[in-house]
């Protein structure tokens, strides 16, 4: 069963660009022709925000990658989700295995960050996925459905703001795609435990998008799976065109459903 709301499509541009290459990259997002079923987010570094939110179309929205655990204050090199919101920012992504694997983020952390960012009106994208020694040592699901127990620990009932993004870490950046029955199955699987441990409501109608080294060719495969409800990509949102196909991939849903 595929999630109710519009499919939903993230480019996460991570810790790449240029005030040159930003330009560049939001005047071929500007030329895209996006399908009315589709919601788009891009995720510019902090520091681009502000550019990107003066230049972009309106019809895309801009998420954060980031934001500190709760109100701003003296917390050098921090950024408060009350601040994102101030700036026009509508979304934060949470929990990307960057930050768990590479910078240390606890799950506690991260259920923390979301449940604050929600306070002050953004929405959530809260990443979950396993590392290749968990798939080999078939604990995928115990992984994440352990990353979505940190979150519901955090944030309650109240999911209506909130995207789930399933990225497997061996998927990221690597060129491996999950199969489109691979990324089914733990979609499934996550819709299946929001169902018994949040709600119906909540796992009848939050969307479960996948990232993992999704591109122009794999997109309308992908998306013709009955839970996969859109995605989060990183390399392939760094081009415009590129990242347009993906995002029109909801046809491809469309013809499926
Ligand atoms: O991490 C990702 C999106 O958040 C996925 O990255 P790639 O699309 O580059 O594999």
């Amino acid at each position: 069963m595929a999630g109710t709301g519009k499919f939903f499509v993230g480019g996460n541009w991570k810790c790449n660009g240029t005030t040159e290459s930003i330009k560049k990259l939001v005047d071929e997002l500007n030329s895209v022709m996006l399908e009315e079923g589709v919601e788009v987010v891009v995720s510019p570094p902090y520091l681009y925000i502000s550019q990107v939110l003066g230049s972009l179309s309106n019809r895309i929205e801009v998420a954060a990658q980031n934001s500190w655990v709760g109100k701003g204050g003296a917390f050098t090199g921090e950024i408060s989700a009350e601040q994102l919101a101030d700036a026009g920012v509508k979304w934060v992504i949470q929990g990307h295995s960057e930050r768990r694997h590479v910078i240390g983020e606890t799950d506690a952390m991260i259920g923390k960050k979301s449940a604050y960012a929600l306070s002050q009106g953004l929405g959530v994208i809260a990443c979950v996925g396993e590392k290749l020694e968990d798939r080999e040592a078939n604990r995928t699901t115990d992984v994440v459905f352990e990353q979505l127990q940190a979150y519901a620990d955090a944030v309650g009932s109240d999911w209506s703001n909130i995207v789930v993004a399933y990225e497997p870490v061996w998927a990221i950046g690597t060129g491996k795609v999950a199969s489109p029955q691979q990324a089914q199955e733990v979609h499934a699987a996550i819709r299946q435990w929001l169902k018994e441990k949040v709600s119906d409501d909540v796992s009848s109608k939050t969307r479960i998008i996948y990232g993992g080294s999704v591109n122009g060719a794999n997109s309308a495969e992908l998306a013709t799976q009955e839970d996969i409800d859109g995605f989060l990509v990183g390399g392939a949102s760094l081009k415009g065109a590129e990242f347009g196909v993906i995002c029109n991939a909801v046809t491809a849903k469309k013809v499926a459903a």
